[in-house]
């Protein structure tokens, strides 16, 4: 017997919703929530804090280069080259791990991706700016799925022209999408804040086009 059940959904569930549109207009951001128990969830954080080549990221500030806090990892299908910051760097190999998250990233989604860029956040000191993931090499207007695992983050849209906002938090074991035009006309970012002091890992699963 099925059940269909009447009321009307709550803030939280409506946020966790996956065909709910986070934004108001001009892109698409779908909050899938949870996707993995906690404790596979754990398992995934300690293997990728582990196990992933993580090295210092580097950005040019006034002209002048220098090392994030923050680590980062590139990997693909294929040794694609990525550039930022006048840098440029070749995808490694997939892990095991990193396999099994694609694959259940894209049963998620029903989208299929080619790369993955992690993010190593060691506390809540360690951000990201403002900015979109509108690189030339990214497919236009690919799907961006975003995993996280560990602390939980508060994360924000800002829309170029009307500067209005969005955030949200970012659960252990959270899937977030991006697609259609939000990179053209959406920034977004992981704001510091000192009240969180452990890790959290990111992975963005992309599509480049090469
Ligand atoms: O850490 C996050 O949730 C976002 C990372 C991000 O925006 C990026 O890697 O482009
Ligand atoms: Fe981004």
């Amino acid at each position: 017997m099925f059940y269909f059940s009447r009321e009307p959904m709550d803030l939280f569930s409506q946020l966790s919703d996956p065909s709910t549109n986070l934004l108001p207009q001009d892109g698409a951001v779908h909050y899938h929530g949870i996707i993995f128990l906690s404790t596979t969830a754990d398992v995934y954080l300690e293997r990728l804090l582990n196990h992933i080549d993580w090295k210092n990221d580097e950005a040019v500030i006034f002209g002048k280069r220098i090392q994030t806090k923050r680590k980062v990892a590139w990997y693909g299908d294929r040794p694609f080259e990525y550039t930022y910051s006048n840098t440029t760097k070749h995808a490694l190999p997939w892990t095991p791990e990193l396999l099994s998250l694609k694959a259940a990233t894209e049963k998620e989604t029903g989208e299929t991706f080619n790369s993955c860029l992690l993010n190593l956040y060691h506390s809540g000191e360690e951000g990201m700016a403002w900015h979109s993931d509108g690189e030339k090499d990214l497919k236009k207007n690919g799907a961006i799925a975003s995993l996280s695992f560990g602390a939980e983050r508060k994360f924000a849209f800002k829309h170029k022209e009307t500067k209005e906002t969005i955030a949200l938090i970012l659960d252990h074991g959270s899937l977030l999408v991006m697609k259609g035009s939000t990179q053209t006309h959406w920034l977004h970012r992981l704001p510091p804040t000192k009240k969180i002091c452990t890790p959290r890992v990111n992975l963005t699963f992309r599509t480049i086009v090469s």
